[in-house]
């Protein structure tokens, strides 16, 4: 563990959120968080010392600024990092994740705290760790919702996770009656995060199967029911044609990850490889596709 941490705070225009917010999770900044400031958003992001120096925090705030630029956004973006002791990083991070209901049916809750006595949710307990995924981000949110729209027959299904990260949809997916889940992540921190809050929330390890790699680590014996996939839309089209090894006629599978205007070239990708958009959702800039055979 590391004992110190950067705190990296970027004040921007609303417009730009998004896209700071989706980059500091893809670089697996812990406690990702953004806040109305004024007329203007800030977010914050805290990583371990050793993951950057000065010189590369100078690069990724002129990266924040040609983002600003690319997106048509003269007002660019003001970024501070500092450092700051472990506990101040724990209290300071912690204290902006609190429990988040998600659709109708699920609660997630940090590790660290009581679930409440209250409500009549499922809870879903939680510590990410460094993976992606506290259930902040309205792609992880949108997953979760289609699901809870897909698994409420409960039919006994199974599903294959694609870029499982902290196994938040692995995990909602049990809670909401699946019977089991293969899963699957590049990043070893996200494979053992997964195992983590498997443990966590008392579930068999044969339920949730997680492995290290993409689809084609996935350890299916036959095909499964539901895909879930929340990842870049650069990296989804090149899993599309990899679709079909896992899938049957019936398979369905809810892809996000997919900023609104990359949605038709998804889109077009996956009637290429005979999938078609049932639907798509979407939420701020992001959208999520809900997809079936013709
Ligand atoms: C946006 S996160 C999604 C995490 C979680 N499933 C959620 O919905 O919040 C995407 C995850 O995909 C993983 N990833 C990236 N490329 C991948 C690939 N080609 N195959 C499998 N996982 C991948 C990343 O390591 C990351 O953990």
């Amino acid at each position: 563990m590391a004992n110190t941490w950067w705190e990296i705070q970027v004040t921007c225009s609303p417009l730009l959120e998004d896209t700071i917010f989706w980059r500091f999770e893809d670089w697996h900044g812990r406690g990702t968080a953004s806040e109305r400031w004024g007329q203007q958003s800030r977010v914050k992001a805290y990583f371990p010392q050793e993951q950057f120096c000065n010189v590369d925090l100078a690069a990724l705030a002129l990266r924040f600024q040609q983002d600003a630029l690319c997106l048509g956004i003269n007002e660019l973006p003001d970024v501070t990092w500092h450092l700051i002791e472990d506990e101040d990083w724990s209290k300071s991070w912690k204290k902006y994740w609190h429990p988040q209901p998600i659709g109708d049916r699920l609660l997630i809750n940090p590790a660290w705290m009581d679930p409440p006595t209250d409500s009549s949710r499922l809870v879903l307990k939680l510590d990410p760790g460094t993976a992606f995924g506290t259930g902040t981000h309205p792609t992880t949110q949108l997953c979760l919702e289609a699901l809870e729209m897909r698994l409420s027959d409960a039919q006994p299904v199974t599903l294959a996770d694609i870029g499982c990260g902290s196994g938040i949809l692995s995990i909602g997916a049990i809670l909401l009656g699946a019977q089991q889940v293969y899963a699957v992540d590049t990043d070893p921190l996200a494979v053992k995060a997964t195992g983590e809050n498997r443990a966590l929330n008392s579930m068999d390890a044969s339920r949730i199967q997680v492995a290290q790699g993409s689809i084609d680590s996935l350890k299916v014996s036959e095909p499964v029911d539901g895909i879930l996939c929340n990842i870049l839309a650069e990296i989804i089209v090149e899993l599309i044609p990899h679709f079909n090894a896992i899938a049957k006629e019936s398979t369905w599978g809810i892809l996000s990850g997919v900023l609104l205007e990359q949605s038709k070239w998804v889109a077009d990708t996956l009637e290429a490889h005979n999938w078609t958009v049932a639907t798509l959702w979407r939420r701020e800039d992001w959208c999520c596709l809900n997809i079936r055979r013709p």
